[in-house]
């Protein structure tokens, strides 16, 4: 297992890149930690499978270096770099059986077989596959093959690291909860460096330990589930993490704060000194659903806004509401009263979050 450093990374498929977005990888560095679970989130195109693939070698970048435990790897061959890759969509030897699907890895490597055997029979156990052990893989379900492919990804604990590129895309929804348990299971046993690329920020939670948010080709955050629910460094980490997503809101610098319409947000006046804050013009506040204020009755620090719909999903209820011609939402608690026509609304200053051109603007420490 390694730490995996990358360093003035960037990537263009175009052979004469003239813009930021012609790359999909941005110049960024970044440190996977030895032994780590992490997860590489991000919507369709925004670079996960590119950086995977550079890091697996199957892919040479533009610029940049690529280290493996303080060792450059950029010329070494897949093979050299010690990787692990699973992908999307099965890739298993049809006319092999399970075990020599398994065992090939550590075949090709010279495993002694007795090892061969232990080994193939232990991953076999933990992905429910031993009674598939003698079956030829060409006769296997979509579901099956693809816990082959990711058995072979698994089979060895020498490796560098695991990369998982949206490992579980093909497998039944029932099983997909069990299968990432299983990863789970796997690196806590193995302790293995593992990325695990995935659209989906549930997986991206149930798997990792920490996780890279990716948009644009470049990382806007890395950090725990809850640091990315509690303290989004980017409007599209809040965007993107939560459901539903992060209220973000456009404002204009007023006396003391903020202002959108006729709704004024005092501010710390750290934060208002801040140069950043002075000199931008792409100014927006955000505040998670969950972190919304609402009261039974009318205050003084309360907003009264107009209740749009409330929608009831069993243990909580969604309310959307306009605050001077802003739709935002806001959880309610199961218990809690639910206001009819008006809301007195407020945000907690903990949770109130500044965005200078997208990205967080934090009291100077
Ligand atoms: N071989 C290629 N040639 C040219 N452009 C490519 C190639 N592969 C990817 N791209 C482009 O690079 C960008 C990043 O693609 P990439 O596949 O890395 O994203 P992704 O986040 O993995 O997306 P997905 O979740 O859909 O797989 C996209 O704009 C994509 O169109």
């Amino acid at each position: 297992m390694a730490e995996i450093r990358l360093s003035q990374l960037a990537h263009s498929y175009s052979s004469a890149p003239q813009s930021d977005s012609d790359y999909a990888i941005r110049q960024m560095d970044h440190i996977w930690e030895q032994g780590g679970a992490f997860a590489l989130l991000g919507p369709s195109g925004c670079g996960k499978s590119t950086m995977l693939n550079i890091i697996s070698g199957l892919l040479a970048p533009s610029n940049g270096e690529i280290m493996f435990d303080g060792q450059v790897v950029n010329h070494m061959t897949p093979e050299q770099r010690n990787i692990a890759q699973v992908f999307q969509f099965p890739v298993v030897y049809d006319t092999m059986t399970v075990f020599d699907n398994l065992a090939f890895p550590l075949r090709n490597v010279k495993i002694a077989e007795h090892k061969i055997k232990s080994k193939v029979h232990e991953i076999a156990s933990i992905l429910e596959l031993t009674p598939l052990l003698n079956k030829k893989a060409k006769g296997l379900s979509a579901d099956e093959k693809q816990k082959v492919s990711m058995g072979r990804g698994l089979v060895r604990d020498d490796v560098s690291a695991i990369l998982f590129d949206e490992p579980l895309t093909v497998i039944d929804p029932h099983l997909k909860w069990k299968l990432r348990r299983k990863l789970k299971q796997i690196h806590e046993q193995f302790n293995i460096t593992m990325v695990y690329v995935t659209h989906d920020q549930l997986e991206a939670s149930t798997f990792a330990d920490k996780i890279a948010v990716m948009y644009n080709g470049q990382i806007v955050q890395f950090g725990t589930p809850r640091e990315l629910f509690e303290s989004p460094n980017h409007t599209f980490v809040g965007f993107f993490i939560g459901s539903p997503g992060m209220n973000l809101v456009s404002v204009e610098k007023c006396e003391g704060g903020v202002c959108f319409g006729q709704i004024r947000i005092a501010l710390s006046p750290q934060l208002v000194a801040r140069s950043e804050f002075i000199n931008c013009e792409n100014l927006k506040v955000g505040i998670r659903p969950e972190f919304v204020h609402v009261w039974d009755e009318p205050n003084d620090d309360a907003y009264v806004a107009e209740v749009k719909y409330v929608e009831d999903l069993g243990t909580y209820k969604i309310m959307t509401f306009m605050l001077d011609g802003v739709e935002m939402k806001a959880r309610l608690q199961e218990d809690q009263k639910v206001p009819r026509g008006q809301a007195y609304v407020s945000f907690p200053e903990q949770w109130l979050k500044v965005y200078v051109d997208e990205f967080l603007l934090e009291e100077a420490s």
